[in-house]
């Protein structure tokens, strides 16, 4: 049943036998990654504030010519601690102050660049396609309050922190995005990235509420590595992730927000592709839980009005270029999963693989501009083609 499976990786390590679970462990998850020895004042204050801590690295081989570059970043999967119902301001202060009380621990875990979940300042509410009181949870993504909170974060933990929000831009009449806003761990704003793709799956409404996003496949610069984002549905599209990759992002977070019968078993794949395919490391985020709506709301398929999504299944988890990944954070828990990586595995994985040297960009370039117009035709060779074609050929 959803949300009772504590993780996939508890219930191997419970029933695979133990002579058994190292190779299970290397088919399904690549070479695995380092268990890190997080501070003891961490690990207590996580299990003071209720939620899962676990910490992983990644290494690359030493080079002569480049010193290691060890970042370490930090994904935040949780809850919305309060109704769906209680006031706005209410709601937003009580996501600051779990986060904070998060962040802290991830700052005692040594964590450079911080993550949240996907609009982690409300409930994910598209599902209902009521306007109030959500569109209410709208910020500026320059100087709301939510990006001002961030900011303090970041300037006393010399953190860079990925701050996903549901965007209002007032210079533009007030329009509404879906938008990480990454800031710099000076504590300036460095900028935006909006959601490119906008599901029109099951409940996930969000068209009535943004549109597609228009800032392209921007990379930040930032002290410890070039980062990008990737929002949510953006994940299962192949060429989003490489457009950033082409842009020179070594990390690509992917905060989400999705459920368990929807896409738990592309979970574990898509992110870890777009990690091999790009010479990576990828970082895709869920919330937890189920949230529930007074009012309720039909799928449009006939089915009953219902008050709730479903089960967000975190399962939060870092993705190396190689192909390796850690162990996910829980389907059920509020977690904080540290993973420390040295930067150099990217080129060391795209000089083996030469993903990025073999892919024939041009020629996918050209065809796909082909592709596009309205009346392109699609190049299908027929029986009676070929036929006609090896008649030619006979009589030439
Ligand atoms: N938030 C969002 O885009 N969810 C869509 C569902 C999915 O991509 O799994």
């Amino acid at each position: 049943m959803a949300g009772t499976l504590e993780s996939v990786e508890t219930c191997l390590e419970q029933h695979i036998p133990p002579e058994d679970l190292a190779e299970v462990k290397r088919i399904l998850y690549g070479g695995e990654a380092r268990k890190l020895n997080l501070p003891a004042a961490a690990l207590s204050a996580a299990q003071e504030r209720d939620f899962e801590l676990q910490g992983y690295g990644f290494e690359a081989a030493p080079e002569q010519l480049r010193r290691p570059r060890i970042v370490r970043v930090g994904l935040v999967q949780n809850k919305i601690p309060l109704p769906t119902d209680t006031a706005v301001a209410v709601q937003v202060a009580a996501l600051h102050r779990r986060i904070e009380e998060i962040v802290e621990v991830a700052a005692i875990c040594g964590v450079n660049i911080v993550c949240f979940q996907e609009a982690w300042t409300m409930p994910f509410a598209f599902c209902t396609r009521e306007k109030l009181p959500w569109t209410e949870f709208a910020e500026s993504a320059e100087d709301g309050p939510t990006t001002k909170f961030c900011q303090e974060l970041a300037k006393k933990y010399n953190m860079v922190v990925v701050s996903p929000i549901l965007e209002r831009d007032e210079i533009h009449g007030g329009t509404l995005w879906n938008a990480a806003v990454v800031i710099s761990n000076s504590g300036a704003v460095l900028g935006k990235s909006r959601k490119n793709h906008i599901p029109r799956v099951g409940d996930f409404n969000e068209s009535t509420y943004y549109m597609e996003g228009n800032t392209g496949h921007p990379v930040f610069q930032t002290q410890f590595g070039t980062i990008a984002v990737n929002i949510c549905y953006g994940r299962h599209h192949p060429l989003n992730w490489l457009m950033f990759s082409m842009n020179g992002a070594e990390i690509i977070f992917n905060p989400s927000a999705t459920i368990g019968t929807l896409s738990e078993s592309l979970w574990p794949i898509e992110a870890r592709n777009a990690a091999i395919a790009n010479h990576c490391f990828t970082c895709p985020i869920n919330r937890v839980g189920t949230e529930y709506y007074k009012n309720a709301f039909t799928s449009g398929d006939g089915g009953k009005a219902h008050h709730d999504l479903g089960h967000f299944y975190g399962s939060s988890y870092v993705a190396a270029p190689d192909g390796s990944r850690t162990p996910g954070l829980s389907r059920t828990r509020d977690g904080l999963l540290v993973v420390e990586m040295d930067l150099n595995l990217c080129r060391q994985v795209s000089d083996k693989w030469n993903f990025k040297m073999t892919g024939r960009y041009e020629m996918y370039a050209d065809k796909l501009t082909e592709a596009v117009q309205p009346y392109f035709i699609p190049s299908i060779i027929k029986e009676w083609d070929w036929r006609s074609r090896l008649v030619g050929n006979c009589d030439g």
